[in-house]
């Protein structure tokens, strides 16, 4: 098998965080400020092989945003090793760093916030090209911009045009043209059709496979949404509370999903076809990521559960499909029924 454009190895990443709170007034109204830390990545490994999609599912704050922000060296580990074409990437400087930004480019959620507002769309993206073909001249730059505002479907003068006066859809176009200025090999998109209209999120999706197609990007795509998971991902990482349950590719996952979160979130789609699953209501309180978890993350939630849940963490395991799941209950054969 060749080697995988990515590689994520037992990454952890926690932040400290502060919290301050006053005592009551009886007890001298006195400031105090507690440090704790939040774990939000806990030992996951992962892959991304060269031309897929990889989609990263799961709830608010199981940690997806800061593995896109580990990949793209916006924040370090504190353990664990990344590695691009075989390269370490997680201790690099700024001046290291910026041989991957050509190869590795960012998609955000909010178009808007990430595009600066003081500057034309030819100024944006004259920038990011710049920086990147120190040798071209005007002419080749100006000649690069007006093909790329017409490859993600912007017409030329939007090039003098500031990005408030665009709409959502399209300022998430200029997003993408200004990742595919430097032409990259992978694009890290976190979550870059939430913001925007369904009908709009769909021009959006449809755009980034005929560019995956045209250019052999590749893709790790962070969603919500699992219409989007569905029609796009080659494979999907489900994720729950920094951990890695499940990863298949998407039609196993849809088909015969195995930890029992993953059972759950797809439960709750409604299908056309026959696939429907029975839907799992699950009770319990989301653990919170303020304490490193003991055992299964997800064992207080899960109705499988049994002692060795708590006490020891379940790693990924191959199955005879190819997925891999991270469940004792899985390993074991425990069922619904
Ligand atoms: N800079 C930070 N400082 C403190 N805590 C942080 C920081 N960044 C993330 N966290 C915490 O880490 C956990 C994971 O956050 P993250 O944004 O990665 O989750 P997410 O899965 O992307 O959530 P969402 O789907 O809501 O965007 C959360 O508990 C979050 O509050």
């Amino acid at each position: 098998m060749s080697e995988p454009l990515v590689r994520i190895l037992q990454v952890e990443k926690s932040f400290r965080t502060r919290s301050e709170w006053r005592w009551p007034r009886m007890f001298g109204g006195k400031k105090t400020s507690l440090a704790s830390h939040v774990y939000a990545i806990n030992n996951v490994s992962l892959e991304i092989e060269r031309g897929e999609t990889l989609c990263v599912v799961g709830e608010t704050g199981c940690g997806k945003s800061t593995l896109a922000r580990l990949l793209m060296g916006l924040a370090q580990p504190d353990a664990g090793v990344i590695e691009y074409q075989g390269q370490r990437i997680d201790q690099l400087n700024d001046k290291q760093r910026m041989r991957y930004r050509k190869k590795m480019q960012m998609v955000f959620q909010n178009p808007y916030a990430s595009l600066n507002p003081r500057m034309t769309v030819y100024q944006i993206l004259r920038e990011a090209i710049v920086l990147h073909h120190r040798d071209w001249d005007r002419h080749q730059v100006d000649l690069f911009i007006a093909e790329l505002l017409q490859s993600v479907g912007l017409s030329k003068d939007a090039e003098d045009r500031y990005p408030h006066e665009f709409s959502g859809g399209q300022r998430q176009r200029i997003s993408l043209a200004r990742a595919l200025s430097v032409e990259p090999e992978l694009i890290v998109a976190d979550e870059p059709l939430a913001a925007l209209d369904v009908s709009v999120q769909a021009q959006v999706l449809n755009l980034m496979m005929d560019k995956q197609q045209e250019l052999g990007l590749t893709y790790l795509f962070i969603t919500h949404d699992l219409a989007v998971v569905e029609h796009f991902a080659t494979r999907v990482a489900v994720m729950y509370l920094g951990r890695v349950c499940e990863v298949a590719i998407r039609e196993t996952l849809f088909k015969a999903p195995k930890h029992p979160y993953t059972q759950a979130l797809l439960s709750s789609i409604p299908r056309l076809d026959n696939l429907t699953l029975e839907p799992i209501h699950l009770s319990g309180e989301v653990p919170t990521p303020l304490e490193k978890p003991v055992g299964c993350s997800f064992c207080g939630r899960c109705p499988l559960a049994n002692q060795r849940c708590y006490e020891q963490i379940p790693m990924l395991e191959l199955q005879a499909d190819g997925s891999q799941v991270a469940c004792h209950a899985v390993a074991e054969g425990r069922s619904w029924k």
